[in-house]
């Protein structure tokens, strides 16, 4: 039997760039052999979470259609992918649901981001790394300017506390995060994260 795969996960701000770095690794040689995935996922619960986010939809159901997309998105790829040995990368996944659910549920429980963390134990896969692209909302937000396919999210003032989040995370599970300054060229950022992947595995 093969040894598991390892889940490294991407993970930052609307803008921070981490889409882009994940197209230039799927068609690098160096990761000829890796999982490409994204959440939301292509499934049909990812096209409601799609259909949700272009929405005033009420945030908790909301997050529970984020939840379940995760949910089928771990039964159907993430699982398999990994008892087969395979390594994967995924742009967002769970730390995305802590950190902007983390925004949109604040007035709705004391500690949001704690209490989603929460509603994903004993269920979830925990990544083995999360690279953290961390930029400032004003340079993200200036990045989508031109960008079709904008989220109620996009916001700097929403971000702010998207990015604070992420880094409450961060220096929470420091042991699996590495964050990156994402203010950088595209070149720097892909430099930077293959480095980072290689050294890990
Ligand atoms: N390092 C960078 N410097 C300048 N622009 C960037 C950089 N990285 C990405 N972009 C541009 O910013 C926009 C958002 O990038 P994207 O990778 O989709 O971000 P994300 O997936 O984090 O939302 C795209 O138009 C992309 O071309
Ligand atoms: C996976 C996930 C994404 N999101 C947000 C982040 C994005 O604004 C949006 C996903 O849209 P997407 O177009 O995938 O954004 P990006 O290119 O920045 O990754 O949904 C959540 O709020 N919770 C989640 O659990």
């Amino acid at each position: 039997m093969s040894a598991k795969g390892k889940l490294i996960t991407l993970e930052g701000i609307d803008g921070s760039g981490k889409s882009t770095i994940a197209r230039r690794l799927s068609s690098h040689p160096g990761f000829s052999d890796f999982v490409f995935t994204r959440e939301p996922t292509g499934s049909w619960i990812g096209e409601a979470v799609d259909h949700a986010i272009h929405s005033d939809t009420d945030h908790l159901a909301e997050l529970l259609l984020f939840a379940a997309d995760h949910a089928e998105h771990i039964s159907k790829l993430i699982r398999p992918s990994l008892e087969s040995g395979r390594n994967i990368v995924s742009d967002r996944y769970s730390a995305s649901r802590y950190a902007y659910q983390g925004m949109t549920l604040s007035g709705r429980f004391d500690d949001p981001l704690g209490w989603v963390r929460d509603m994903h134990r004993g269920w979830t896969i925990e990544p083995d790394l999360t690279i953290l692209f961390d930029v400032d909302p004003e340079t993200a937000v200036a990045r989508c300017g031109s960008r079709g396919d904008k989220t109620k999210f996009e916001k700097i003032g929403f971000l702010t506390g998207v990015r604070e989040n992420y880094l409450r995370l961060a220096e929470e599970s420091s042991e699996s995060f590495i964050i990156i300054n994402a203010g950088k060229s595209m070149d720097d950022n892909e430099a930077e994260v293959i480095d980072i992947i290689s050294s890990f595995l």
